[in-house]
């Protein structure tokens, strides 16, 4: 017999690109993936990838998300995959910010979309590029269930030692301060191909899992629940990223508003865009920091030494949090990509039973694998996240149950 195949589309928008993936859940492979760029600009790029045929590309302007989305339903007709005649099952949303109000993911209306404006405040990089792209879905797939999978889900476990700021307690009632926390929907998909890797079920093994892409966070996982992560109510808290800041002394505005004459609004500008990486190496890739680095460029060497310092202080406190840790656990495109910031950022924790094996380390492998010595207390794990799959897998749960 032969199933009926089962199409979702994952959109993960931003203020100026929209990364897509089409998935055929029965089989859960990809059909096509693509990317549309420089949305706004005088000439943007589409790249569209078919599974089985030549990329096809483009370059002409992208006035705005609409334009980009017509143009991703144009690629695949195209390339010969006209999304109507697919009839797909759901369009999944990331959406990176959804509060303390969304434990779960859920169908797209009015009042959810609301909801994600209003918290757009506390995701200014990313809510708004995510609302965009779902007004423009919803009119280009009128009457198919639209889905919103939010980064902040998965981190609704943590418990209130964890979540709560020791601030004034009404900033809490009517402001929503707390730590939320990001990256959830790698969060699952990792820790349980994780659990996968060890042979355990998720409910028995602990983890510390460190995101590390363009944003970058670290969590601890108990149990398959998270207890604790380093991003919070706002993607700027926690590791050093790209082009952001993580930890600062919170004394920092009001300081350079003093001295500085600085806005607090060039103040939050300057610790989300123009920071991390981007403000101590001149690169916000970390492919570029690294060649800097290589050439001698002492800018680009403090930028890495202060970047794994504070992966290794994380780790440092989540092994405390969680008593016991059965895997560290790397994934985005540095987790995944590079050895020099995972050998660099677990160093001298010999003592916690945490190593890294030089050999598998610096084999070269798009795969899942283990890269801590083969007698090693504390597994170490390289597994690359997969957002799209997980996204379309919760979508199409939803979709399923809501019949
Ligand atoms: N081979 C590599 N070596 C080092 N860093 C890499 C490599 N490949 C990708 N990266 C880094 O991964 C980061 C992007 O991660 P990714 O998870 O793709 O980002 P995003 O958060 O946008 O999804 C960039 O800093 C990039 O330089
Ligand atoms: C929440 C967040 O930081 O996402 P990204 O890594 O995609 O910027
Ligand atoms: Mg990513």
């Amino acid at each position: 017999m032969t199933e009926t195949p089962e199409h979702v589309l994952v959109l993960n928008i931003g203020s100026s690109s929209i990364k897509y993936e089409l998935l055929d859940m029965t089989g859960r492979h990809r059909l096509a993936t693509g990317l549309v760029e420089r949305i706004g600009q005088e000439e943007g790029t589409l790249t569209h990838r078919p599974a089985d045929a030549e990329p096809y590309v483009r370059h002409e302007p992208y006035p705005d998300h609409e334009a980009g989305m017509a143009a991703v339903v144009r690629a695949f007709a195209e390339t010969g995959l006209a999304l109507e005649r697919l009839s797909l099952r759901a369009v999944g949303h990331r959406v990176v910010h959804g509060g303390a109000r969304f434990r779960d993911p859920v169908l797209i209306d009015d009042e959810v979309l609301r909801t994600i404006e209003d918290l757009s405040v506390l995701a200014p990089l990313h809510n708004p590029g995510n609302l965009i792209g779902i007004r423009a879905a919803l009119r280009i797939f009128p009457g198919i269930p639209q889905v919103a999978v939010f980064d902040t889900a998965f981190h609704q476990t943590l418990p209130p030692v964890a979540y709560t700021y020791a601030v004034p307690v009404e900033w809490a009632a009517e402001h929503g301060v707390r730590r939320y926390g990001f990256h959830g929907t790698s969060y699952a998909y990792v820790s349980r191909r994780a659990a996968e890797l060890l042979g355990r079920d998720p409910s028995e093994v602990n983890l510390i899992v460190l995101h590390l892409g363009n944003g970058a966070s670290a969590a601890a996982i108990e149990g398959g629940r998270s207890v604790d992560t380093s991003m919070g109510l706002t993607p700027l808290e926690g590791l050093v990223m790209g082009t952001r800041s993580g930890d600062v002394d919170p004394a920092l505005p009001a300081h350079l508003a003093r001295t500085a004459g600085l806005t607090l609004q060039q103040v939050d500008d300057a610790l989300t865009r123009r920071s991390g990486l981007l403000a101590l190496a001149g690169a916000s890739d970390m492919r570029t920091v690294r060649a800097k680095a290589e050439a001698g460029d002492e800018g680009a060497r403090l930028a890495l030494g202060v970047y794994c310092y504070r992966i290794r202080k994380y780790v440092g406190a989540y092994y405390a949090v969680l008593g016991r840790v059965d895997a560290v656990v790397f994934t985005g495109g540095v987790g995944e990509n590079d050895p020099y910031t995972r050998a660099d950022s677990l160093s001298g924790l010999t003592r916690l039973g945490i190593a890294v094996d030089p050999e598998r380390n610096f084999a070269r492998s798009p795969a899942e694998r283990f890269i801590s010595p083969p007698d090693a207390e504390v597994a170490v794990i390289v597994v690359p996240t997969d957002e799209e799959l997980e996204i379309a897998a919760q979508s199409l749960a939803l979709v399923r149950a809501a019949g």
